[in-house]
């Protein structure tokens, strides 16, 4: 308890309130209540179906023994309400079976900051402990950085000493920042578009999402992440509207960034998640 926020701490008081008030029980214990409801949120697991949506959560005793890593060695998955827990690499005996809690395609601030506000700990996993190390450092240029505008050119780019803008390591060339920016407000704007379409009107939205895909195809790395959540966006309509030649394009889109580095753990989820569409 001692590792939670205030904010957290009493979103718990007020939960444990209400406990007191449903059940009305004289001798009721309030810390008690709000120490597990800390205790399941660090515990239980969000129940997906075969597509990744959340239907619900879910406490598995023995699953909640199981650690997290931001480089697992396997997944869990749901089939209807059995939590399965899946190899995606060979693990020797003796060898600690760990899963991920979060979403791993993401840089290790951005990690790290989940799996706090989430779940309370500093992760020290093998790829968190090199966090601002070189090889962190480039994952995250790829991942959350801009692309580099020289012709052929993949290389990762970093803000440069004078923060005139962004210098590609590979080519040396330099991205102005102003330009970023303005690109970055034309995706802002099309995302808040977006967002109300998506309900309303799939193919404008589809539109939109194509837009803004063109759009961050010219920031970001080919690898990026955000391109990634466009592009699974786009997906998720098309598959609503059952274009499944294009959404199979789509979904093999998405691959590249789980493929990149260490984040090969989602991708047994997306082969998973092929195979349901088609
Ligand atoms: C679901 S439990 C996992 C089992 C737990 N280690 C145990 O002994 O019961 C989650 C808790 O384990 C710890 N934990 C899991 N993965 C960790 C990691 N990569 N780094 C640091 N602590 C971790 C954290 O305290 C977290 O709140």
């Amino acid at each position: 308890m001692s590792d939670i926020d205030e904010k957290q701490m009493i979103l718990y008081a007020q939960m444990a309130n209400l406990v007191s008030l449903i059940l009305q029980w004289p001798d009721i214990n309030l810390k008690e209540i709000a120490e597990n409801f800390s205790k399941l949120a660090c515990n239980a697991h969000t129940v997906c179906d075969g597509e990744l949506r959340p239907l619900g959560t879910g406490l598995y005793p023995v699953i909640s023994i199981i650690n997290h890593s931001c480089l697992p060695n396997a997944v869990l998955v749901f089939e209807g309400r059995t939590a399965v827990v899946r190899a995606i690499q060979h693990i020797p005996i003796g060898s600690e079976v760990m899963i991920s809690y979060i979403e791993t395609a993401g840089n290790t601030m951005t990690r790290q900051k989940a799996l706090i506000e989430q779940y309370f700990f500093n992760c020290a996993c093998p790829r968190c402990v090199k966090m601002g190390q070189s090889d962190d450092v480039i994952e995250s240029a790829i991942l959350e950085g801009y692309r580099c505008k020289g012709e052929g050119c993949n290389g990762f780019m970093l803000r440069d000493s004078d923060d005139k803008g962004f210098i590609c390591q590979k080519c040396g060339l330099l991205r102005d920042k102003e330009e970023v920016r303005q690109i970055a407000n034309e995706i802002k704007t099309l995302s808040n578009k977006v967002e109300n379409l998506a309900a309303s009107d799939r193919q404008k939205a589809v539109h939109t999402y194509k837009e803004i895909e063109d759009l961050q195809m010219n920031l970001f790395h080919s690898h990026s992440i955000n391109l990634m959540r466009t592009r699974e966006a786009i997906l998720k309509i098309l598959m609503e509207l059952c274009e499944w030649q294009e959404a199979l394009a789509y979904c093999r889109l998405t691959v590249p960034a789980y493929e990149s580095g260490s984040i090969k753990s989602k991708l047994l989820l997306c082969s998973e998640h092929q195979q349901n569409i088609f």
